[in-house]
């Protein structure tokens, strides 16, 4: 059974290694662990992923040495199958506990996704990542959804796409809190469901559409929450990290 605080993944949305790095640092044992995504990576790429998780090992060969805190690689790979599994054997040596790719990208793609993680671990003597999938992001709305030719309630769209990924043997999907219920439903109680969209009560939502407090997501039954500006723009980043998972606990 998972503490409250090992549910938090904090999103360290920055270009900045040493500032990824000093909060990495300071939020360890506070929380379950780190999320680095498409702006730090696009920045400083794998050699700043290790910097950041590995810390003083960031010169340790590729594969040989385990990462400081879990850390989700957040890289929402969408590319034809080839392509991706090429991806997923590039990041599996960096140690991630879990990868991602788009399940819109179609089964091909996700299975292709998954057998890459497997070969690449195998050699490695590593558990390979979870692999998981976003469904419909969680800056988007019903309005977004009909911009793109998606007509109907997102949990819909939602619901088909954790469906396919759970046929495809991939481990959970990324979905908000407000579809927690019904993937329950539909994908039963072992399928692992990470939750963006995060934000305490009476918080600047920002670009998030499909929200919920972090009380609430846990209730719902969501496995992780990714939480980003909520702590990293906080003004003590470890005390917010430390009022939310009391409010889940
Ligand atoms: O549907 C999605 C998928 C990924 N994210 C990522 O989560 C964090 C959320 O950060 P906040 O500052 O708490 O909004 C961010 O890194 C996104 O890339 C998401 O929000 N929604």
């Amino acid at each position: 059974m998972l503490q409250p605080k090992d549910r938090i993944l904090v999103a360290l949305d920055t270009p900045d290694v040493g500032a990824a790095q000093d909060l990495s640092r300071a939020l360890q044992g506070h929380v379950g662990g780190v999320k680095l995504g498409l702006e730090f990576f696009n920045f400083n790429g794998p050699q700043g992923v290790r910097a950041v998780t590995h810390g003083d090992e960031a010169e340790t060969p590729r594969g040989q040495s385990t990462p400081n805190q879990p850390f989700f690689l957040d890289l929402k790979f969408h590319d034809i199958p080839n392509t991706v599994a090429g991806a997923v054997r590039g990041v599996v040596p960096l140690g991630p506990k879990i990868i991602n790719v788009h399940a819109s990208g179609g089964p091909a793609m996700m299975k292709a996704a998954l057998d890459a993680a497997n070969f690449a671990a195998e050699p490695l003597g590593v558990v390979r990542p979870m692999v998981i999938a976003v469904t419909v992001l969680t800056s988007m709305d019903e309005d977004d959804l009909g911009a793109v030719g998606q007509q109907g309630p997102a949990v819909e769209q939602v619901v088909r796409l954790a469906e396919l990924t759970q046929k495809c043997g991939l481990d959970g999907v990324v979905c908000s809190a407000r579809e927690i219920s019904a993937i329950r439903k539909a994908c039963g109680p072992d399928f692992k469901l990470i939750v963006p969209g995060i934000r305490p009560e009476g918080s600047d939502t920002g670009d998030q559409k499909r929200t919920m407090t972090p009380k609430q997501a846990v209730e719902a039954g969501a496995d992780y929450l990714v939480i980003g500006r909520p702590i990293t723009q906080a003004y003590n980043p470890v005390a917010a990290a430390k009022a939310i998972a009391d409010s889940i606990g």
